[in-house]
């Protein structure tokens, strides 16, 4: 499976080159590509990139148009596992998906598809109990909340469709009943945590997901990529990976 990583020479993208150099779920490296042209042999525009089978995007939501475009050119399936999408940029990953195999999560650890599943569940039981939720994220993140904690809403929101997100809290005013409460915090060198609080007048549910370390979500992504090869058209995620009914195709 030839890759080619967008976003080559950022965090996420040096893993995902360093498990396809090494061979990972039988992955090779086909192209480094950033924007930015940083470090020998690393491209900085995608055209010009050989034969691959699959695109892994670590870049930025921004770069989603250009790269969907050249996928959708050459007809090459993509997984996409950045966050902080606009609206628009949401259509163009949701219409692309119509013409190649598209794999779109927030998160590409097998973890966190577990933790939205037990979030959903608790919603579900607890009748009526106020959600919470918490991220924590090192000081470089640019987008708040993270994609993370809003696939977490969504989650809680398949149990409980009349909550709503309220991102941040300060001022007057009490929490309202139909809210799921979602925090962010962004301090040194954390990798990536996410709690779901679950929580009546009686008792409270915490649900905790830690990453150590960002080989956590290039592994995924390089089992997304694998998963993706020979399949059709479509939207894939880690519940239709993992098997479980109600993911994205
Ligand atoms: N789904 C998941 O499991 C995970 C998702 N992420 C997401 O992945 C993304 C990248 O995270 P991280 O590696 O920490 O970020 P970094 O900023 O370290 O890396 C991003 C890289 O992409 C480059 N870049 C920026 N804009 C563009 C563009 N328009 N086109 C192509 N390349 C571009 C950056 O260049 P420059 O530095 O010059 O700006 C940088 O080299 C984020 O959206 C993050 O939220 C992260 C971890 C896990
Ligand atoms: O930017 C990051 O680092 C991460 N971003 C993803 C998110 O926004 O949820 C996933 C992970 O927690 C790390």
């Amino acid at each position: 499976m030839r890759i080619i990583a967008n976003g080559a020479c950022g965090h996420m993208g040096r893993e995902i080159v360093r498990l396809a150099e090494e061979g990972y779920r039988g992955g090779e490296l086909a192209a480094a590509v950033d924007a930015y042209g940083k470090g020998e042999g690393v491209l900085a525009d995608l055209h010009d990139a050989p034969e691959a089978d699959v695109i892994i995007d670590f870049s930025h939501h921004t770069a989603v148009g250009p790269l969907l475009a050249y996928a959708c050119g050459r007809g090459l399936p993509v997984v996409i596992a950045t966050t902080g999408h606009t609206e628009e940029e949401r259509e163009l990953i949701f219409a692309a998906a119509k013409k190649i195999p598209v794999f779109f999560s927030a998160n590409m650890s097998v973890g966190v598809a577990l933790l939205c599943s037990l979030a959903r569940q608790a919603a579900a039981v607890l009748e009526g109990a106020d959600i919470e939720i918490v991220e924590i994220h090192h000081n470089r993140k640019v987008d708040a909340p993270s994609g993370t904690a809003l696939m977490l809403a969504d989650a809680v929101r398949e149990a409980r469709p009349e909550l709503k997100n309220h991102c941040g809290r300060s001022g007057q005013g009490k929490r309202e009943q139909n809210e799921i409460g979602i925090s962010a915090l962004r301090m040194g060198g954390v990798v990536g945590t996410h709690e779901v609080m679950i929580t009546t007048e009686t008792q409270t549910i915490t649900l905790k997901h830690e990453a150590y370390s960002r080989a956590l979500f290039a592994e995924g992504a390089l089992t997304a990529a694998r998963f993706l090869q020979g399949k059709g058209a479509g939207l894939y995620d880690m519940r239709s990976m993992i098997g479980e009914s109600g993911g994205a195709e």
